[in-house]
């Protein structure tokens, strides 16, 4: 298994050109992030270049966040700053080498709500496409983003077969899947050929992937059965340095690192 850090959640006491480094140190193999537009993408590619790390996903601005806002993209009505803030991630992840951008939805429900979101994903998959990046959608759960618009992994495959899209895939964040729907290994099998990342925390807390409802050791066996190579993204919240949390990380670093 090869992981990614999730500098939204690790390292957020460094700015993000040093939190990437502190990941290359620590042996991950991957960043990703979720919004680093407050820092210059030349600095971030520079930090990328240097440790040689691929940067694979950023997000989405929300909106409003004072407001309550936690993304634009199923807000109808919002059509015109849904499209600047995917125009924006993307042009931004393209400037560092992003491999995929998620769309964030936001806070709403009901059929205006879909149509919104499939308008916004179609116009975000074709722009993704002329930069050759994936477009990633995420069911959040009902305790961390009350009201969002994608709750479920069927409901991700739902809106993903509307779009008809070939770079639109699922982010399985085992983490929100695991809080809300269950069934995480069994999902994970069905759900392969429609995902594009893969994101880990503990069930519930969301601390580092050592304890909790998920056994990780088994849902990395069956990632490993299921043939998928690609950096599992370690989304969860250190509550405070990462270094100490990153226990769960060794086994799985070359013995020289
Ligand atoms: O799981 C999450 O919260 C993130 O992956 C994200 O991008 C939305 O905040
Ligand atoms: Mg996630």
């Amino acid at each position: 298994m090869k992981f990614s850090a999730n500098l939204g959640f690790l390292w957020t006491e460094l700015p993000l050109p040093r939190a990437i480094h502190a990941a290359r140190a620590q042996g991950f193999a991957a960043v990703e992030c979720h919004w680093p537009y407050d820092t210059p993408a030349d600095d971030v590619a520079q930090a990328l270049a240097e440790t040689g790390l691929p940067m694979l996903g950023l997000n989405t601005r929300r909106g409003d966040v004072a407001a309550g806002e936690n993304g634009l993209a199923a807000l109808p009505g919002r059509g015109a700053e849904a499209r600047a803030a995917v125009a924006e991630a993307v042009s931004y992840g393209a400037a560092i080498g992003a491999r995929a951008v998620h769309v964030m939805a936001g806070r709403a429900q009901g059929p205006e709500a879909e149509a919104a979101f499939v308008d916004t994903l179609r116009h975000a998959c074709a722009l993704a496409a002329e930069q050759g990046m994936t477009i990633l959608i995420e069911p959040l759960n009902r305790h961390d983003a009350p009201g969002y618009f994608l709750r479920t992994t069927d409901q991700a495959v739902a809106i993903m077969d509307r779009v008809g899209a070939d770079n639109l895939r699922l982010m399985f964040d085992c983490y929100h899947v695991g809080r809300t729907e269950g069934d995480v290994i069994h999902r994970l099998g069905a759900l392969l050929p429609r995902i594009g990342h893969v994101q880990i925390a503990a069930v519930p807390d969301r601390g580092a992937p050592d304890h909790g409802e998920l056994h990780y050791p088994a849902i990395f066996a069956e990632l490993a059965r299921l043939g998928y190579d690609a950096p599992i993204g370690a989304e969860y919240r250190p509550g405070g340095p990462t270094e100490p949390t990153l226990g769960w990380l060794r086994p799985w670093l070359p013995a020289s690192a």
